[in-house]
C-alpha cells in the first residue's frame, strides 16, 4: 500500500523505499500520540480556568487570563490541520562536546575529533526530526525539533561542501498523519556509516528540492520549509536587528524567504513581536496568493500581510480607503514623486479657505463690554496666516486659532486698555472675557466655519480643480503634470467620495499626517484577544475592567506602527509609498526583499532616497539570492535577453531545472483576442495547473473577455499585476506593448517573462516585428 507512492521502479528500491516510509511511519504515530496528550492537557487547563469562579484579586485574574490565552493558543496551533507536520530529519555524527540546548537537541555544530575513524567509517549519533512545531515526549527528550530552532538550521544549511556532523538529510513527504514518501541527500558520500538503528545507513532516492520544484502550482503559495535552501536560510535566521536587505533575481525565493523570516522571528522572540509584524506587498492578488503561507507554518494573528493600496485602511482619518482602480502611468509617475509633498502641504492648508463644509465667514462679530465687536476679512486673514506659520497638522491647530482670535477680539474691544495700572485685574478680566466668549454659540459657530476640521479625502478632492491645484503646485509641478493630475482627481466627488487608485492611497496617507487625526469615534470593537483565539465563550478579566478594555481596543484600533516591517517587490515602491509604509515602522526593524530589474518605477534615484529616509541612519545587513527555482533554464535563457536589454551587466540569476521544452513563438495573424484565447486554450491543454495571460494594462479588462468561459485555471493580467505571482503556463501578449507602455517597460516586460514554472507561449501583434519563427524583435538574440 505504501509503496504505490514510491517513485523508484527499481524492485530492491521499493522494498528499502516501503521499508524508510514504515520506520517514518511509526515515528510519526508517535508525535501524534504526543500531539493528542498536549491537546488534552491544553483542554483541561482552559476548562478548569473558565470554571473557576470569577474572584480573586486582579492581578492573580490578569495572570489567570494570560495562561488561558496561552493555552488557547497553543490548542488551536497544535489542532491546526497540518499538510505536514513532520516534514525532515538529520542524522548526525557525535557532537564536539556534550551540550544540549533547551530542546534537548546537542548543541554543536561540528563533528567530535574521533566521530570519523581512521578507517572512514562513522557510527550515526544523533537523529532529529524537523516540523512544524516542537514536540517533546514525557521525558522531555526531543521527538520533534520546531523548524526555527538552532538545532533545526544543519536540515537546511549542510552541503556536500561543509556538512557539519549531517551526513544524511532525509525530507518526509506526509498528509495528515500518513507518510507518503522519503526523498534523501547524503552529505558525506565518502564515509560508511553505521544507522543509530544499526546496520548500514540507507539511502533512498535523490532530488526532494526538484520533486517539490515540479509539483503544479494552484492560485495558492505552499510554504517551502521542507526545502529552504542554505542561502535562504541565511537570510530567514538573520538576526531580526535594524535592517536586512535581500536582493535577487525573480524566482529566488524572495517572497517566500520574506513569509519564512516572519515566522521565524515570531518564534524567536514573540513578546517583542506581539508589537505586529507587517507585511507590505505591491497588490492583493499577490496577497491573496501568498496568505496562506504563515498559517501552514503554524503563524497568524500578530503577522498583517496588506497591500499597498490598503495600508491606510484601517487608520483613523482614513478608514475603509481601499484602492480599487488605476492610473495611468504618467498620472502615476506624478502621484508617486516626492514632489507631492509639498503640494499637498499646500492643500491641507489651502482648503481651509474653500468652504469645504460650508460657506466661510469673512468677519466675525460678537458683542463685549455692552458693545459690538467685529473682525474683518483683512484681519481675518492676517490670523489666518500668523497660526499657519506653526508647523503642527492644521486641524490641530484650531486651539491655536480660538487664541489668536481672542487675542484679536480683546485687543480691538479696548479691553487692555481697561485696566492700565492693575495687571492682576487686567488678567482677570481678559480670563473672564475669553470665557465668555468661548462658551457663546456664534463663537463656536464661527470657528467650525472658519477653521473646518477637513479630512484627507476632502482636501484630496478638493485637488481635482485644475486652477486650485495649480496655484498649490506652483513652481513645484508642470503645467501638462497639473491637468493629468487634476483630471484623475475627478474620479472623486464635492466630499472626496469616489474609487481611489493605489497611488491617491499614499497621498491620503500624507494627508492625515498633515492634517491630524481627528477625533476617534467612539464605538464597541471585537476583543482583539477573541479574534486570535477563537475564546470568544470566556469572558477574561480584562474584559470586565472598563479603562483596561478601552487601552486594548484602542491600541488594536490604531495600529499603525509596528515592530518589524517586511517589505515585498521593495524595488517598486514610490517615494510616496516608501513615506507612507516608513510611518509604520518608525520604532521598527525591517526586512526589505526586491529586484531592481523588476521595478517598474521609473525613477530609482528619487526612490531610493526615499527608501533612505524611511529607513534613517538604521545600519543595514545585505544578503544576494543566486538561484532561480521558479523557470525552466530554457524560458529563463528567454528572459535574460529582455533583463540584458533593460539592465545591461545585470547577472540573471542561475536556473536549477530544465524540462527540454523551448518557449513557443506565435504571430497574431488575424483577431487578437481569437488568437490569445486559442493559445490560451492550448496551454490549458499542456499543463494541469494555472495559466497566466498577460498583456499590456491598457488591455485588461478586454483579455477577461476573451478568456471568458475558458475556466478557472486561466487568469487575464495587467502586465503590473503579475508582479511575484506565478503560473504553470504564461501567455505573453504583444511584448512591445507591455515594453512601450512606460519608462520602466522593459523592466516590466522581464516580470511578464519570468512567471513560468513549466511553459511560455509569446504571442506577437504586428507591431513586435516578428521574423520568420515568429520570434518578436525585442526577444531575437
Ligand atoms: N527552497 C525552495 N524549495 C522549493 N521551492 C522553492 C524554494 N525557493 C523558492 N521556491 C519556489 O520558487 C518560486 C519562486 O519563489 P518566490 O515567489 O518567493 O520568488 P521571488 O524571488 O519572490 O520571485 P519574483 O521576484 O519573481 O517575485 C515559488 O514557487 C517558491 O515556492
Amino acid at each position: 500500500m505504501l509503496a504505490e507512492n514510491a517513485e523508484n521502479t527499481d524492485a530492491e528500491g521499493d522494498g528499502l523505499r516501503a521499508r524508510e516510509i514504515r520506520a517514518e511511519q511509526s515515528h510519526l504515530d508517535q508525535v501524534y500520540r504526543r500531539l493528542e496528550e498536549k491537546i488534552h492537557e491544553a483542554e483541561f487547563l482552559m476548562d478548569d480556568a473558565s470554571k473557576r469562579g470569577q474572584v480573586g484579586t486582579p492581578g492573580a485574574l490578569a495572570e489567570r487570563d494570560a495562561q488561558v490565552f496561552r493555552a488557547g493558543v497553543h490548542l488551536n496551533r497544535l489542532n491546526s490541520e497540518f499538510e505536514d507536520f513532520l516534514f525532515g530529519r538529520i542524522d548526525l555524527l557525535e557532537g564536539k562536546d556534550g551540550k544540549r540546548g533547551p530542546d534537548g537537541a546537542y548543541t554543536s555544530v561540528e563533528p567530535a575529533d574521533g566521530a570519523v575513524r581512521d578507517d572512514g567509517t562513522a557510527g550515526i549519533a544523533e537523529i532529529l526530526h524537523i516540523g512544524r512545531l516542537g514536540v517533546l515526549d514525557a521525558d522531555y527528550a526531543p521527538l520533534v525539533i520546531d523548524w526555527r530552532a538552532p538545532a533545526a538550521a544543519p536540515f537546511y544549511r549542510a552541503t556536500p561542501v561543509a556538512p557539519g556532523r549531517v551526513v544524511r538529510r532525509r525530507v518526509i513527504r506526509s498528509k495528515g498523519r500518513r507518510v507518503l514518501g522519503v526523498e534523501d541527500d547524503l552529505l558525506r558520500p565518502e564515509l560508511r556509516v553505521e544507522a543509530l538503528e544499526g546496520g548500514e545507513l540507507p539511502v533512498v532516492g535523490d532530488g526532494a528540492l526538484m520533486a517539490a520544484l515540479g509539483r503544479a502550482r494552484g492560485h495558492a503559495m505552499r510554504d517551502i520549509v521542507s526545502s529552504i535552501q542554505a542561502e535562504q536560510d541565511e537570510v530567514i535566521r538573520a538576526p531580526a536587528a535594524s535592517v536586512t536587505e535581500v536582493e535577487g533575481g525573480p524566482g529566488t525565493g524572495k517572497t517566500a524567504v520574506a513569509l519564512h523570516r516572519a515566522a521565524y522571528l515570531l518564534y524567536q522572540d514573540r513578546r517583542r513581536y506581539a508589537g505586529g509584524i507587517l507585511i507590505v506587498s505591491p497588490t492583493p492578488l499577490l496577497v491573496s496568493y501568498t496568505e496562506g503561507v504563515l498559517p501552514s507554518l503554524g503563524e497568524e494573528g500578530q503577522v498583517a500581510i496588506r497591500a499597498l493600496g490598503s495600508l491606510a485602511e484601517d487608520a483613523p482619518g482614513t478608514r475603509g480607503a481601499v484602492a480599487d482602480t488605476y492610473d495611468t502611468q504618467a498620472v502615476a509617475r506624478v502621484k508617486g514623486s516626492a514632489r507631492m509633498q509639498k503640494v499637498l502641504r499646500k492643500a491641507a492648508r489651502g482648503a481651509l479657505d474653500l468652504g469645504l463644509r460650508g460657506p466661510v465667514p469673512e468677519r466675525l462679530r460678537v458683542v463685549a463690554f455692552g458693545a459690538r465687536v467685529e473682525l474683518g476679512a483683512d484681519e481675518l486673514r492676517k490670523v489666518r496666516q500668523q497660526v499657519l506659520a506653526g508647523t503642527a497638522p492644521v486641524n490641530l491647530m484650531r486651539p491655536r486659532a480660538r487664541k489668536l482670535l481672542l487675542d484679536a477680539l480683546w485687543e480691538r474691544s479696548g479691553g487692555a486698555r481697561r485696566y492700565p495700572d492693575d495687571p492682576e485685574l487686567a488678567a482677570e478680566a481678559r480670563q473672564g472675557f475669553d470665557e465668555d466668549l468661548s462658551a457663546e454659540d456664534d463663537f463656536l459657530a464661527f470657528l467650525d466655519a472658519w477653521w473646518p476640521e477637513l479630512t484627507p479625502r476632502q482636501v484630496l478632492g478638493a485637488m481635482a480643480d485644475e486652477g486650485r491645484l495649480a496655484r498649490w503646485s506652483r513652481r513645484v509641478l508642470r503645467p501638462g503634470e497639473v491637468r493629468e493630475l487634476a483630471r484623475s482627481l475627478r474620479r472623486l466627488d464635492d466630499g472626496g467620495d469616489g474609487p481611489l487608485s493605489v497611488h491617491d492611497v499614499a497621498l491620503l496617507d500624507e494627508l492625515r499626517g498633515l492634517l491630524g487625526a481627528p477625533a476617534r469615534p467612539r464605538k464597541r470593537e471585537a476583543d482583539p484577544l477573541d479574534q486570535l483565539t477563537g475564546l470568544d465563550e470566556l469572558t477574561t478579566y480584562a474584559d470586565r475592567e472598563p479603562s483596561r478594555r478601552e487601552r486594548t481596543e484602542r491600541l488594536a484600533e490604531e495600529r499603525t506602527e509596528y515592530a518589524h516591517v517586511i517589505v515585498d517587490e521593495a524595488q517598486d515602491l514610490t517615494p510616496m509609498q516608501w513615506r507612507m509604509v516608513g510611518r509604520r515602522g518608525r520604532h521598527a526593524t525591517w526586512t526589505i526583499v526586491g529586484d531592481p530589474a523588476q521595478s517598474s518605477w521609473s525613477d530609482p534615484d528619487e526612490a531610493a532616497e526615499a527608501r533612505d529616509e524611511a529607513l534613517g541612519k538604521r545600519p543595514r545587513r545585505r544578503f544576494e539570492l543566486t538561484v532561480n527555482y521558479r523557470n525552466p533554464a530554457e524560458l529563463a535563457e528567454l528572459a535574460d535577453r529582455v533583463l540584458r536589454l533593460a539592465m545591461p551587466g545585470v547577472e540573471p540569476p542561475r536556473a536549477v531545472r530544465s524540462t527540454g521544452i523551448a518557449p513557443r513563438f506565435a504571430v497574431a495573424d488575424g483577431e487578437l483576442g481569437a488568437a490569445v484565447r486559442a493559445e490560451a486554450d492550448r496551454l490549458l491543454a499542456e499543463v494541469e495547473g494555472t495559466v497566466g495571460v498577460v498583456v499590456a494594462m491598457g488591455r485588461r479588462e478586454e483579455a477577461a473577455r476573451w478568456l471568458a468561459g475558458l475556466g478557472e485555471r486561466v487568469v487575464a493580467l495587467g502586465s503590473l499585476e503579475a508582479k511575484g505571482l506565478e503560473y504553470d503556463a504564461t501567455l505573453v501578449v504583444s511584448p512591445a506593448q507591455i515594453a512601450d507602455e512606460s519608462p520602466a517597460g522593459l523592466r516590466v516586460l522581464y516580470v511578464a517573462l519570468t512567471r513560468a514554472t513549466q511553459r511560455l507561449t509569446v504571442l506577437s501583434a504586428a507591431q513586435d516585428l516578428p521574423d520568420g519563427a515568429g520570434v518578436p524583435d525585442l526577444l531575437r538574440e
